[in-house]
């Protein structure tokens, strides 16, 4: 198995009677990568990958894959499989006939589906269970013939919706690393759902953050995380501290601006009109504590939290107008020179690390 498929969502939208659960994305898979739709519950993650399936009809636009155009075509003949969150694996038949399902339904006769079935079955190591009843299998396993079943169509894509939720912590972090090297395996296109960004940030290629039904930002792993385009996707990826304010002015390549009732801070971003409200992103693990704040680029405020965390210490700072300013210093900085709740501390940062941020889609 070699071959895969881009995926080209254009302009589609999902809408259910009144609710528009995707509004009009546009987005292209590369053929063979990793990626991953993130965003929290409703944001229409679960619909675009059910639309990419067939399991959901298209309202608006086309979703071609490969070269073909999919949109009216039923899931068995598009060349995606999905393995659903729930496995649905089938509970009166065992492994075998579970994974061959499909290819019965295609009609292919019944040596030669039991025979792929239990390739399928030998490829996620599963062939030494292959008499059993999904019953008799714990959770990773299950979803290790829920792969085999998906796969064994031979998709283009395969797509996965939240298949580790059903996981413990342990199994899931185990899984996660299994689909990784399946995917290098197979070389085939993955699209998997997901609303933990650490599951996206260690497994995709592309992470498509979704939020109200658009695409927030669709980029590399860490280009999300080192250059958030837009506050919700600053929060949501978290490890940053999002401030606003309204541009006061845009000298040397960066933009000045005003928090409400508090102080004035400088970030790097294109120039902004005077007045303007924006978003600055700053790494909460960029902050740091205790020299002399540069203009425009840190502020005196009162420690109202202090967390340990082992090789890391989580101080919640208030002042300036921000309510709630993280920073996260190692136990070795925060050990040399110890603050306490209510302590005044200096905080500071470099220009670079502080980024405006975008509106949705600008
Ligand atoms: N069959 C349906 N009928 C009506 N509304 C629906 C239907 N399915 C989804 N929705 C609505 O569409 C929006 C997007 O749902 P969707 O399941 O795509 O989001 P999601 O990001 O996958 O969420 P979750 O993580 O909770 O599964 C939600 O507001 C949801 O209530």
């Amino acid at each position: 198995m070699s071959k895969a498929a881009e995926i080209d969502i254009a302009s589609v939208s999902k809408i259910y009677g009144k609710t528009t659960a995707v509004d009009s994305i546009s987005l292209k898979i590369p053929a063979g990568s990793y990626c991953c739709l993130l965003g929290p519950s409703g944001c229409g993650k679960t619909s675009t990958l059910r639309m990419i399936a067939g399991h959901e009809s298209v309202s608006v636009g086309d979703i071609v894959l490969g070269k073909s155009v999919v949109t009216h075509l039923p899931p068995a003949r598009r060349g995606t499989a999905m393995m659903f969150q729930s496995y649905a694996l089938f509970p009166h038949l065992d492994l075998v006939d579970n994974v061959a399902f499909s290819l019965k339904m295609a009609g292919i006769e019944k040596a030669e589906r039991r025979a792929r079935a239990l390739d399928m079955l030998k490829l996620m190591q599963m062939e030494a269970y292959a008499t059993r009843k999904p019953a008799q299998l714990s959770g990773g396993q299950q979803q290790r013939v829920a792969l085999a079943r998906a796969l064994i169509t031979d998709p283009e894509a395969l797509l996965l919706d939240e298949p580790l939720s059903a996981l413990d912590p342990f199994l899931k972090i185990r899984m996660r690393a299994e689909l990784k090297k399946l995917h290098k395996q197979l070389g085939i296109t993955f699209v998997h759902v997901t609303h933990s960004q650490e599951e996206a940030m260690a497994l995709a290629d592309i992470i498509v953050v979704m939020s109200n039904g658009r695409i927030e930002q669709a980029a590399s792993p860490r280009d999300v995380f080192e250059r958030p385009a837009t506050a919700f996707v600053a929060r949501f990826m978290g490890d940053h501290n999002v401030i606003s304010g309204k541009v006061v002015g845009c000298p040397d390549g960066l933009v000045t601006f005003d928090v409400v009732g508090g102080g004035t801070f400088s970030a790097s971003g294109a120039s902004r009109p005077v007045g303007a409200d924006i978003d600055a992103a700053i790494r909460t693990d960029h902050v740091r504590i205790g020299e002399s704040p540069v203009k425009g680029l840190g502020f005196t405020g009162i420690v109202s939290n202090l967390e340990y965390r082992g090789a890391t210490v989580k101080l919640t700072i208030e002042g300036a107008g921000i309510t709630e300013f993280t920073a996260i210093i190692t136990d070795t900085a925060f050990y040399a020179t110890p603050v306490a709740v209510g302590d005044a501390v200096p905080l500071h940062w470099d220009a670079q690390d502080a980024i405006i941020l975008g509106t949705p889609n600008s």
